[in-house]
């Protein structure tokens, strides 16, 4: 297939490229179809990576659909990334050709503000995200739906023996997105009580790290047909619906914090009954619309609602090494790359268990 404009223009401003097969969306119908794209050649502090295995991140599907209204078409999305080495710069001392590692939603900061200075680069104000966003040389950032990245060593983790590379991949984006503010909002100490509003690729993530640090977790779900596998398969202590008043009565008043991975706004006002006093509410999920909170929900018992962004490379590299000790790592269902539109199509609808992977290095080829 021809490339696009766009990606043959900025084609034209790295002489020294070359050229991958990706997988993009043109236009807000989000249908993926082949394209050619430019990777720079490696540079002194770069990791050349075969992309083996890249998640479908939900913010995947709000991206292509233009949900969120910053879509640089094309898109090549996928921030998910496992792969292995296949070239280093000259100042790259961390990694090596061979050498399994990941790649999850940034690929370059500022370097030099407070939060790159303190370790919160990802709380940078010029971050450049893994794809649709402009990087430092004025070229869009493309994904992980493309057989090769070339990535800034400080961006790159290294996969830890034992956690495999197809349900380790979605750690990179889902699991730091809800290991980090466990961690950073003492939601990770034995014995404590924590929520999860969503089972779906991050939520029922949430649910594994949870039970890891020996917290009870309750799910908190708009779809019963989960509430089986939820308890036995993932490990979860309860399951409640959240449109069913007896069960969210049971749980009143119970829970520590709360981890809200929901896809689509809906009225906070029941989830912060479920609090404890000076209980926590965490938003990580990225809604299209508004979410809807009233005032008293969250003063009268001293709440707090607080919001989370992935998380740093040292929360990410932690995640990952936590994991691979404690056996955590994502249900998956592993698709070829000429299924990837049916994967998004399901994913909207929420039929999914829970994250799709794409195989990359085994089915993204020319015809
Ligand atoms: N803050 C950050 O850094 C990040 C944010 N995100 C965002 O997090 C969100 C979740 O991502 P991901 O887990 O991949 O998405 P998934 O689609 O895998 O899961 C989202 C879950 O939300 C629940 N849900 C769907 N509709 C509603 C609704 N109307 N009300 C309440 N719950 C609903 C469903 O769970 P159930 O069936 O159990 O109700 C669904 O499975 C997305 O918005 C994504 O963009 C993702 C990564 C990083
Ligand atoms: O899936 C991860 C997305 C994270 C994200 C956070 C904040 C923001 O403005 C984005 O565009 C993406
Ligand atoms: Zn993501
Ligand atoms: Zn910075």
């Amino acid at each position: 297939m021809a490339p696009t404009a766009a990606a043959a223009e900025q084609q034209q401003l790295l002489p020294q490229a070359r050229k991958a097969l990706g997988l993009a969306a043109h236009d807000a119908s989000g249908h993926l179809t082949p394209i050619r794209i430019t990777r720079r050649n490696t540079g002194d502090d770069d990791v050349s990576i075969k992309v083996l295995y890249c998640g479908i991140c939900h913010s995947d599907l709000h991206t292509i659909k233009n949900e969120w209204r910053n879509a640089i078409y094309p898109v090549v999305a996928g921030h998910e990334i496992a792969g292995v080495v296949t070239e280093v710069g000259k100042n790259v001392a961390r990694f090596k050709a061979g050498d399994n590692v990941g790649v999850g939603c940034m690929v370059n900061t500022c370097r030099s503000c407070e939060s790159c200075e303190e370790g919160s680069e990802n709380y940078c104000s010029r971050i450049v995200f893994t794809y649709n966003s402009v990087d430092r040389d004025g070229t869009v950032t493309y994904g992980g739906y493309s057989e090769l990245v070339v990535v800034s060593e400080r961006f790159v983790v290294r996969f830890p023996d034992g956690l495999p590379l197809d349900r380790g991949a979605p750690l990179l984006c889902a699991g730091v997105t809800v290991y980090a503010p466990m961690k950073q909002h003492g939601l990770s100490e034995p014995g404590k009580h924590v929520g999860v509003i969503g089972l779906g690729g991050l939520g029922h993530v949430a649910v594994k790290f949870a039970k890891a640090f020996g917290m009870k977790v309750t799910v908190i779900s708009t779809s019963p047909e989960k509430r089986q596998e939820a308890v036995e398969r993932l490990g979860a202590d309860a399951f409640v619906v959240s449109t069913n008043a007896s069960d969210m009565k049971s749980v009143m008043g119970t829970m520590h914090g709360i981890i809200n991975t929901a896809c689509a706004s809906t009225s906070m006002h029941p989830y912060f009954a479920l609090l404890k006093p000076k209980g926590k509410m965490i938003l990580v999920g990225l809604p299209e619309k508004p979410l809807q909170v009233s005032a008293f929900a969250l003063v009268g018992g001293g709440k707090t609602l607080a919001g989370s962004c992935m998380g740093s490379i040292t929360d990410t590299q932690e995640m990952m090494d936590f994991a691979a000790k404690h056996g955590v790592a994502a249900d998956v269902e592993l698709v070829r790359a000429d299924e990837v539109n049916t994967a998004m199509e399901r994913l909207a609808k929420g039929d999914v268990r829970y994250r799709f992977v794409i195989d990359i290095g085994n089915t993204l080829k020319t015809d």
